[in-house]
């Protein structure tokens, strides 16, 4: 069994931050942990609270996990503040932390602020860096490029900036774009991969974003080669989202059961 460990926010709905994460973790047949940066007052229809923790805890739940139990692959979320992400940092380059995924959380579906306005340069200079690949949205691109994006060509060029901040591969989400299809750019440097998707047109979009980072980490933290992991994340999310639940008065949650994880084409014998 792979351990997987995400740090990120708590979303009391249990649609997106830590609850998404370790449902994801659960149902790709890893064994899920967390760091709590920040828990949020959170429902389908929006933010209502946020409270951060203080850096000493977020530090002591990084050590004493990695005191105890082997992390084979990490997901960074909701890091709220600076402050957070240079203890982050700070720990993770002590313990030596493989396959990190930093989904650059910064906006909430609902237009909540996530993540400081001031802590944008920090999150690029101090996470992308440790980042095996990081997984921006749109608006999280355009918030990194400060440049907008419209289209496929665009993406491309936001992929090969934000690569150049020194993340070692980019994942672009097109999740926020218009078109029959949900596609996103992978850029190693070199090359670009493209992975499309179906769109589906459903409001019941919560935590996609989450979703398909922990998947991601996981399938690393199992020993997927790169494109093959962002592969079977992508197949992930789309079933996630193909039976979302319809909770609650806003966008409603994705789905994780276990037979998600069988079509994304994953057996737990293959270890
Ligand atoms: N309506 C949709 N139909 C199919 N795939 C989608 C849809 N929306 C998003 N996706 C896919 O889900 C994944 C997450 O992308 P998205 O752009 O939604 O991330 P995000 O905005 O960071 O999510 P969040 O808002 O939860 O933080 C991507 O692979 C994207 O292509
Ligand atoms: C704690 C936390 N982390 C991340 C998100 C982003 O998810 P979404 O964009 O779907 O609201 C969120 N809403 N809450």
């Amino acid at each position: 069994m792979k351990n997987l460990l995400t740090i990120a926010g708590s979303d009391s709905c249990g649609g997106a931050g830590i609850q998404a994460d370790l449902k994801t973790f659960s149902a790709l047949g890893t064994y899920g942990m967390s760091v709590i940066t920040a828990v949020t007052a959170q429902n389908t229809t929006g933010v209502f609270m946020v409270r951060e923790l203080d850096v000493e805890m977020v530090a002591a739940q990084i050590r004493c996990i990695y005191e105890d139990i082997p992390v084979h692959g990490v997901k960074i979320g909701m890091v709220s503040s600076a402050a957070i992400i240079h203890t982050i940092a700070g720990c993770l380059k002590e313990k030596g932390a493989v396959h990190v995924v930093v989904d650059p959380v910064m906006v909430s579906k609902s237009k909540h602020k996530l993540l400081q306005p001031a802590a944008c340069d920090a999150l690029a200079q101090e996470l992308f860096p440790l980042a095996e690949v990081v997984t921006p949205n749109i608006p999280e691109a355009e918030a990194i490029i400060n440049r907008p994006i419209g289209g496929l060509e665009e993406m491309k060029e936001a992929a090969r900036q934000i690569h150049s901040l020194g993340a070692a591969n980019v994942m672009l989400k097109g999740g926020h774009l218009e078109g029959e299809e949900a596609v996103d750019v992978l850029y190693n440097g070199d090359e670009f991969v493209l992975f499309r998707g179906p769109r589906h047109f459903t409001r019941n979009t919560h935590g996609t974003g989450c979703t398909f980072s922990s998947a991601i980490a996981a399938l690393l933290g199992r020993g997927y080669p790169l494109v093959q992991a962002v592969g079977r994340a992508k197949e992930y999310i789309h079933n996630a989202i193909a039976h979302s639940l319809e909770l609650g008065q806003g966008a409603g949650p994705t789905h994780h059961f276990y037979e998600l994880y069988q079509r994304a084409g994953l057996h737990l014998d293959e270890e």
